[in-house]
């Protein structure tokens, strides 16, 4: 049996479990199963904390604990921000960190997390990268206009015109040039709600819409900056599934937000 925690991250939800020595090898049918919501458990990715020391290539940050990220179809991601949160959340919970300042190892990097007096976590995001502002990407049989943002993880964000989001079509993954995105993409949609406040919905990548996506927020963000020749400060960004706040600094991104806790079963896998 697997004993594993449910938690969220303005509703991106993930099953996290712990593997502190690098001796689970679950499968990839496994994985998908823990995330399925009608056979399994539930969610939009699964959080593995393991040891550092014993994952292939991050050997070098010894004791320091990797956030081993994967989608809900069990593919890799370089990174995942309300992941990163909950896996904090997570680990304190198991009562194997304490609240002070930590780094995490995760794909893109050795990332920086702190717990608030508020009762949020702060992760540092690296320092997301506009690679091209005018790609093509198409949803519902309409084409759009998107910022090519690199947050660790590759998104495609589109900055709209005020009140067209509700009406986007993400019944289906977005269309994207491959050879820009030839990994695929996650595919934000943003709209102004006034200045330095967006609202966003999201295609993720190995998982389909979401309440909300980490990575994400920040990609949003950052288009949205560029869009009025902006490039650093404190944006508040709403997905379906709350609210998130963005500082852009020109050394840092920041993402600051809830992370909750909310189940702990055993699971037969
Ligand atoms: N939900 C995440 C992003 C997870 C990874 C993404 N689906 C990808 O494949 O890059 C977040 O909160 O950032």
């Amino acid at each position: 049996m697997l004993a594993f925690a449910k938690g969220h991250g303005t509703l991106n939800d993930f099953v996290c479990f712990s593997d502190p020595d690098g001796r689970l090898e679950l499968t990839d049918e496994q994985l998908r199963f823990l995330c399925d919501r009608r056979a399994g458990i539930g969610g939009d990715g699964t959080l593995r904390a393991v040891r550092a020391a014993h994952v292939p290539g991050y050997q070098q940050h010894g004791d320091l604990w990797f956030m081993d990220y994967r989608n809900a179809d069990a593919s890799i991601a370089e990174m995942c921000g309300n992941g990163l949160r909950v896996f904090l959340a997570y680990l304190l919970d198991q009562g194997l960190i304490d609240a002070r300042p930590i780094d995490i190892v995760t794909r893109a990097g050795v990332l920086h997390g702190e717990f608030l007096p508020d009762g949020r976590i702060r992760v540092t995001m690296g320092v997301p990268t506009i690679a091209a502002e005018h790609v093509p990407v198409t949803a519902g049989g309409r084409e759009f206009s998107a910022a090519v943002v690199d947050v660790g993880n590759p998104h495609a964000a589109v900055v709209l015109a005020p009140g067209e989001l509700a009406g986007i079509d993400l019944e289906r993954e977005p269309g994207y040039p491959s050879d820009t995105y030839p990994n695929r993409a996650n595919v934000e949609f943003i709209e102004f709600v006034g200045p330095q406040h967006v609202r966003m919905r999201v295609w993720e990548r190995g998982v389909g819409e979401t309440f909300s996506c980490g990575t994400g927020t920040v990609a949003a963000a950052v288009a949205a900056a560029a869009s009025v020749g902006e490039r650093t400060g404190t944006w508040r960004v709403d997905p379906p599934g709350g609210t998130l706040q963005v500082d852009l600094t020109p050394e840092q991104a920041y993402l600051t937000g809830p992370a909750v806790i909310v189940a702990h079963g055993k699971v037969a896998v």
